[in-house]
Formats: C-alpha cells, sequence, structure tokens
C-alpha cells in the first residue's frame, strides 16, 4: 500500500511496445493508490493497450472483473480489506473453465510472497517498483499466451462442430436422406433406456414394400430407387412428433421408432400410414394387390424393462412382419396383439 509508483523509463516502453493487436484488448489494473494506479495507465496507455480498467480495492475489482471480463489483470496485494490472494482466486472461480492472465504487482518481494500469488491463481509475479520495459514485456508475453488459447479455443469448437456433422453424416441413408441402420440402432437403445426410465410404452415397427423385386425388375433399379426416396419422404411426413423416428434399415425395409405410443396408438400410426401411401398412388404395374405400392409391417409395443433389448424388439417386430406377409401382404401385424390371440385361442 505504501510502495511508490513504478518507475517510467518511456523511451524503453515505446521500444518494447506489446504485438499489434488481434482483436481488442482490455487490461483491469487493481491497486489501492491512485498514483500508483495512474502511473500504470499511463504506462499501459503508452505501450498501446486500447482499454484500462480500475479498481482501488478488492470488491470493486472483482465486480470490474465479472462485468467487463478484462483480457487480463494486473493485480495489487495489499490491499483494504481483502488482499490480492482472495481476489485472484475469487477471479478463477468466476471464470470456470476460461483463463484471464493475473500478473500480481507487488511491494512484497519474499519467495513465500511468490509462491502464495502463484497458489492463489496469479499466473506472473512482478516486485514493484515495475520497470516499464519489464511491464511490457510481461503483457506481451501474457498476450500471446492468451492469443494462443483463443485460437485453441476456436479450433476445438470447430473441431467439435465437425465430428457433429460428421456423425451425423455416418448416421444418414444416402438415397433417402433418413436415419441409418446404424443411427437406428444408437436411438432405438437409448430410446429403450428413456422408456424404461419413464416407464411409457415405445413402440417399433418395422415396414416392407411388398413384392418389391417385381417393381425393380419391371421399372429397372434407377425407378426402383426414385420409389425408395419418395417413400422416404412420405415416412418423414408421417412422423411428426418430434422423437418419432424413420429409418432405412435396409434394403426396401424401413423402421419406425415411436416413443410414448401404446398398441392402440401404434395400431392408429400403421392404419394412416397405409391410407397415406393409398392416396399417395406410387403405381406398381406388377403387384398382384391392386397395381399400386403397398407395404407390409410388423410392430411390437412395450413398456421396457431390464430383460428389454433392441435385439429382442427388433425380433418381435420382425416376426409380426413375417406373419404380415404370410398372411397376404398390405398389412400390419402387432406382435403382442398375435400373442394375445394366441392366448384367447388357446384359452
Ligand atoms: N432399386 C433398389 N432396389 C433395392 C434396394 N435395396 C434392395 N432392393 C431390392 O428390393 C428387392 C427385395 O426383394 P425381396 O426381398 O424378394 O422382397 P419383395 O420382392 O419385396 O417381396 P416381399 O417382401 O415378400 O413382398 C430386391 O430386388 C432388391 O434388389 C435399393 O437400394 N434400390
Amino acid at each position: 500500500m505504501t510502495t511508490p509508483p513504478p518507475a517510467i523509463h518511456a523511451s524503453a516502453a515505446r521500444a518494447a511496445a506489446p504485438d499489434g493487436p488481434t482483436g481488442p484488448f482490455s487490461v483491469l489494473v487493481v491497486d489501492d493508490l491512485a498514483s500508483v494506479r495512474s502511473a500504470l495507465v499511463a504506462e499501459l496507455r503508452h505501450a498501446g493497450v486500447p482499454e484500462i480498467l480500475e479498481a482501488g480495492t478488492g470488491d470493486v475489482a472483482l465486480e470490474l472483473f465479472k462485468q467487463r471480463r478484462p483480457d487480463l489483470v494486473l493485480l495489487d496485494i495489499k490491499l483494504p480489506g481483502r488482499d490480492g490472494y482472495w481476489v485472484a482466486q475469487q477471479m478463477r472461480e468466476a471464470e470456470p473453465g476460461d483463463w484471464t492472465p493475473i500478473i500480481f504487482l507487488s511491494g512484497l518481494d519474499s519467495d513465500l510472497d511468490v509462491w502464495r500469488g502463484i497458489e492463489s491463481g496469479g499466473d506472473d509475479y512482478l516486485v514493484k517498483p515495475v520497470k516499464p520495459i519489464v511491464l511490457v514485456a510481461k503483457l506481451r508475453a501474457m498476450r500471446r499466451l492468451l492469443d494462443m488459447r483463443r485460437r485453441l479455443v476456436a479450433m476445438s469448437a470447430e473441431l467439435h462442430l465437425a465430428n457433429q456433422r460428421l456423425n451425423e453424416m455416418v448416421e444418414v441413408d444416402a438415397l433417402t436422406g433418413l436415419v441409418n441402420r446404424r443411427g437406428f440402432d444408437r436411438i432405438l437403445h437409448s430410446e429403450i433406456l428413456a422408456a424404461r426410465r419413464d416407464g411409457t410404452p415405445l413402440t417399433l415397427m418395422l415396414c416392407d414394400l411388398d413384392h418389391f423385386k417385381a417393381y425393380n425388375d419391371a421399372g429397372g433399379h434407377v425407378q426402383g430407387d426414385a420409389c425408395l426416396k419418395e417413400v422416404g419422404r412420405l415416412l418423414r411426413e408421417v412422423c411428426v412428433r418430434p422423437r418419432d423416428i424413420a429409418s432405412r434399415y435396409g434394403g426396401e425395409e424401413f423402421a419406425l421408432i415411436l416413443p410414448n405410443t401404446p398398441r392402440s396408438g401404434a395400431m392408429t400410426f400403421a392404419r394412416a400410414l397405409g391410407q397415406v401411401l393409398k392416396v399417395r398412388g406410387i403405381s406398381h404395374p406388377d403387384s398382384p394387390l391392386g397395381g399400386i405400392l403397398t407395404l407390409s409391417g410388423g410392430i411390437t409395443t412395450c413398456v421396457p424393462d431390464e430383460n428389454t433389448s433392441a435385439e429382442s424388439m427388433i425380433m418381435r417386430a420382425d416376426q409380426a412382419l413375417y406373419a404380415a406377409k404370410a398372411q397376404g401382404r398390405n398389412r400390419f401385424f402387432s406382435f403382442e396383439m398375435q400373442m394375445d390371440t394366441i392366448e384367447q385361442l388357446r384359452g
């Protein structure tokens, strides 16, 4: 508190002015002595720092730090009330995951003082009076570190975004734009866990185009591809709830994941899907089912428990799909309703 202002050697400081700014740069000067602050401010201005904030107490410094987020802090240790060590600790706590360089400027010059300064969150420790040339050199070094850190943070944010896009791309079917098998596996697994946690019914619907081999044979593969795209569009349209997922399970087979959908809702959904496909009326001249494209579906619905796995749900839906095909196609079967029927017949 009684330390004299830093010695000013203007010509030396000018010679060592900080690197040209790579963006706005602000420094918070914390010292209880107005004379010390103004000497430091003059020196920083001279060194080309565009924005300088001043605080005479720890509390004001902390408030300014939180509100204005300076790029660097010059912090005195002996302050009225809370000392600089405490202020540095509070500043570190106020910026989790972030880093603002803090340089202690103090008249205390014992090894223990330096140790305490670094321990409390400081990045450097200068003993007053500080020669301007040293102060400016330290500013340059800290600014270089800060710029490097900012570049790293920006790069890691870009990398994160690129990874996210890559993951999305990896889970998209190139032909239809629907979620592919890989995405289906991941989403089904996580929806099973969510439904189990919430105790809500989850429906899985496997849909397979009827007589699609004949469609391909008649129109060729390019037309077959166009037809698959059209079915993809249609499935996307019917999946109106945000968590409903239409995916291409493989070939001419599609899978719908319908969270929070009980058996009755699943059957209503299936009827609506059949109706939409009928109204769309995609021509299939070689289909024995009336000249338009149809599909068959196998449905399973359950409130998952610890025994429910993606594999077991797929197996049940597949079994119901097989039955729908065997019973003449262009229809949906529910695994559970079939089971109920079988039970009733036995009973
Ligand atoms: N154009 C095109 N055809 C595909 C694609 N993937 C699978 N297929 C065709 O889909 C047809 C499926 O034939 P099958 O498994 O015999 O089934 P289906 O003729 O639809 O008969 P059912 O399912 O029993 O009604 C095959 O001819 C495959 O070549 C694709 O990406 N593009």
